[in-house]
C-alpha cells in the first residue's frame, strides 16, 4: 500500500542537510531536491521547512569563543540562510520549479488574524506553483518568543494548509523503543491514538546540529496526528527516502491520523501561547472532558477563573494540579463565567467544537 496524499509538508533537520564536518551537504540537498520535484509532478502539492540556515552560515564564517550566543545565532542564521535559499533556488530551477523563501516568527500566528494572512499568502504560492520553503526568522527571534524549533513551525503548518501528511526527516530512521545507538533498540513502525510517555525511552539529547531532538519531535507528530494528519518520522540521510515513504518501502515511523478535526480546532490547538484567559476544573470535569464522549465544558465543572478573558478568545483549561488539559474558544466572558463557576444548568463555557483536549 502506498500513501495518496494531495498536500504534504516536509520539514528537513539541520543535521539531515549538513556534513559531519559542518559544512552543508550540497550533494544530499540535490538529492532531496530531485525527489520532491518528482513528488511534485505527481501532482502533489509540496511545502518544504527546511532548518540549516545556523548550520549553512557557520560554513561561512570563524566566531570567536566569546560572542554571545543568542548574537552568534542571529549572524550565522543572517549568512546562512542566503546561501541555503540560494542552493535550494538553483537546484529546483533545473527541475523549471519556482521555489520561495519564507521566514516567519512565532508572532506571525499570534491571533486568528495573523493566522489567516500567513495561510494567504501560503495558499498563493501554492496556487502558483510555487515550493514555499519556510524558516523560522532566526535573525529577529529571540529566546522566549521562539517556536522549541522547526518541527513545532512544521506541524504548525500542516494543521493551517490542511494538509494530509507530515513528513519529518532527521539523521535517524524513526523513534526507537530507546537510544538509537543501542543495539536493543528498535524503531517503533505504527503509533496509533497517541498517548504514549515518550519522555519514559526518547532521550534528551538531540543530533549535532539540532535544536529540540527527538522529544519535541514526539509531541509535535502525536499533537499532529491527533488533529487528523499522518505523520511520517524518517531518515532523511537515506537515499530516496521521500519517495520510499510515500510508497510504503522503508522502515520508519507513522503517526496513524485519528479522525480530521476542522479549521478552527486546528488552529485552537496551535493556539496556547496566545491564550489569554485560564479556567480551573475540578476532576469530575476533567474526566467527561477527557472520556471518548463528546462534551462541553460547563459552568458546573469550573471552580475558578485564574485569568480575564473576552468572548471569543482562547483560554486554557487547567486541573487542580494546574497542570493544562486543553484549550478552548471562550462563548462568553471571564465576568459571566465566575457567576456561573459551579452552577448547574447554566450555557456551556466552551463548545466542543471549539475544545482541544492535550491527551
Ligand atoms: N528513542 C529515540 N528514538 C530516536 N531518536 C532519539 C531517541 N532518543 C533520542 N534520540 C535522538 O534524537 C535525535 C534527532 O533529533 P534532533 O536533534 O532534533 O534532529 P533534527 O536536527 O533532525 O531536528 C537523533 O539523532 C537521536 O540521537
Ligand atoms: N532555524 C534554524 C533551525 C532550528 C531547528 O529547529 O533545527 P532542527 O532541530 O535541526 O530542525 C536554522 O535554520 O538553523
Amino acid at each position: 500500500m502506498s500513501f495518496s496524499y494531495r498536500r504534504i509538508i516536509i520539514k528537513i533537520g539541520s543535521n539531515v542537510l549538513t556534513r559531519p564536518d559542518g559544512l552543508p551537504d550540497t550533494d544530499r540537498i540535490a538529492h532531496l531536491v530531485d525527489q520532491i520535484a518528482s513528488i511534485k509532478k505527481q501532482g502533489i502539492e509540496v511545502i518544504l521547512v527546511s532548518s540549516g540556515a545556523v548550520a549553512s552560515g557557520r560554513s561561512l564564517i570563524s566566531i570567536s569563543e566569546k560572542s554571545d550566543a543568542v548574537a552568534v545565532r542571529q549572524l550565522l542564521a543572517s549568512i546562512g540562510q542566503v546561501k541555503l535559499i540560494n542552493t535550494y533556488s538553483a537546484l529546483f530551477e533545473k527541475y523549471d520549479i519556482l521555489c520561495s523563501q519564507v521566514l516567519v516568527t512565532k508572532e506571525d500566528f499570534r491571533d486568528r488574524l495573523h493566522y489567516l494572512n500567513m495561510r494567504n499568502c501560503l495558499e498563493i504560492l501554492l496556487q502558483h506553483q510555487v515550493i514555499p520553503v519556510i524558516n523560522e526568522n532566526d535573525v529577529v527571534s529571540v529566546t522566549e518568543l521562539m517556536f522549541t524549533d522547526n518541527d513545532e513551525l512544521a506541524g504548525l503548518l500542516a494543521s493551517m494548509l490542511n494538509a494530509q501528511a507530515l513528513i519529518v526527516l532527521t539523521n535517524v530512521n524513526g523513534i526507537y523503543t530507546g537510544d538509537p545507538k543501542l543495539p536493543g533498540s528498535s524503531v517503533i513502525t505504527e503509533i496509533t491514538n497517541g498517548g504514549l510517555d515518550f519522555a519514559s525511552f526518547v532521550s534528551s539529547g538531540k543530533s549535532q546540529f539540532g535544536r529540540g531532538g527527538m522529544i519535541t519531535k514526539s509531541t509535535i507528530a502525536d499533537k499532529v496526528a491527533r488533529l487528523g494528519i499522518a505523520v511520517h518520522i524518517a531518515n532523511g540521510t537515506k537515499d530516496n527516502i521521500l519517495t520510499d515513504v510515500l510508497a510504503n518501502q522503508i522502515e520508519h515511523t507513522r503517526f496513524v491520523p485519528a479522525k480530521l478535526a476542522s479549521g478552527k480546532k486546528k488552529w485552537i490547538a496551535h493556539s496556547e501561547n496566545s491564550a489569554k484567559g485560564v479556567v480551573q476544573v475540578n476532576e469530575g470535569a476533567k474526566t467527561a472532558l477527557t472520556s471518548k464522549k463528546a462534551s462541553s465544558l460547563l459552568p458546573v465543572g469550573v471552580t475558578e477563573i485564574i485569568a480575564d478573558f473576552k468572548k471569543g478568545e482562547i483560554i486554557k483549561i487547567i486541573d487542580e494540579n494546574k497542570k493544562v488539559i486543553g484549550l478552548g474558544l471562550a462563548e462568553y466572558g471571564s465576568e459571566k463565567a465566575r457567576e456561573y463557576a459551579g452552577q448547574k444548568n447554566q450555557r456551556a463555557l466552551v463548545h466542543y467544537d471549539y475544545l482541544y483536549l492535550q491527551s
